[in-house]
């Protein structure tokens, strides 16, 4: 597993542009050499505004967008199209203003869907959907993701794996079941950390200050189980990207400034 790198910015905003104008260029490369990129979004402020700032970023259509796949870290599991899912959130914020191929976004089931309010039968629907999308090559649980995105709560949790809960402590499923999730609301889908490790990069996203103490928990050496975000790691890659709150209690020695 790749060791942490870090960027810092001055203030969220600029965070965002920062990150939305690193996965334009992540994802052109990967059309340039592959034909396709493959990219996890997150839910979240932090991950909705990337996706924001990827709308408004002024070279958001050197993106191939019809060979764009993307995937969830993790979802809220409510109705389809309720204000509350990632999805429905992603879509406002990015995904309803590009040209998209609809086959190629693979969200994560809804609590009406074929499925109803069997999470668990959820989660192993997109698990199966992940194994079909994989290839020889990633061992036949998930594709490879080009880049997959996190947002890092301040109980140190990603996607939907909280300290200490079942979830975060799966081996075997690339995608499970979450009820009584600290976070609202209670019952989620999540990938596990096996499937998030199977990215080439994972960018852990911390802007403000309320997440300063996960940011100095999360990379002082930390356990997974109790804090997930130290579990997050890339094959190739693992970047932090932080704003100067979320960076202020971190030892000086980790990271130069990325903007003064
Ligand atoms: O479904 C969710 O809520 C997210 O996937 C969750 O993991 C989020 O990324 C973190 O809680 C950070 O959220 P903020 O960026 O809003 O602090």
């Amino acid at each position: 597993m790749s060791t942490p790198q870090l960027v810092v910015h001055r203030d969220k905003e600029l965070m965002a542009q920062a990150a939305a104008a690193r996965l334009i260029t992540k994802v052109v490369d990967a059309q340039a050499s592959r034909g396709y990129a493959s990219v996890v979004l997150t839910g979240g402020r932090n991950g909705n505004g990337l996706l924001a700032a990827l709308a408004a970023a002024p070279a958001r259509d050197a993106v191939d967008w019809g060979r764009l796949d993307l995937w969830w870290g993790d979802e809220r599991f409510l109705p389809e199209g309720d204000p509350e899912r990632n999805v429905t959130q992603a879509r406002e914020a990015l995904l309803d203003s590009v040209p998209l191929d609809p086959k190629r976004v693979h969200a994560m089931p809804a609590s009406d869907g074929p499925w109803g309010s069997d999470v668990d039968a959820a989660a192993a629907a997109y698990a199966e959907e992940l194994a079909r999308a994989s290839g020889p090559e990633n061992h036949g649980s998930v594709p490879t993701f080009d880049v997959l995105m996190l947002g890092v709560g301040p109980d140190t949790h990603v996607a939907s794996l909280f300290p200490e809960l079942p979830a975060v402590r799966e081996t075997e499923r690339t995608v499970v079941g979450v009820r009584g999730a600290p976070k609202p609301p209670p019952t989620r889908v999540t990938l596990t950390l096996p499937a998030i490790r199977a990215a080439r990069e994972v960018w852990l996203l911390a802007a403000g200050e309320d997440k300063a103490q996960a940011a100095a928990i999360g990379l002082s050496g930390a356990g997974e189980i109790q804090a997930p975000v130290a579990g997050a790691r890339g094959r190739a890659r693992t970047l932090w990207l932080l704003d100067s709150a979320a960076a202020s209690r971190l030892p000086r020695s980790l990271y130069p400034p990325a903007s003064p």
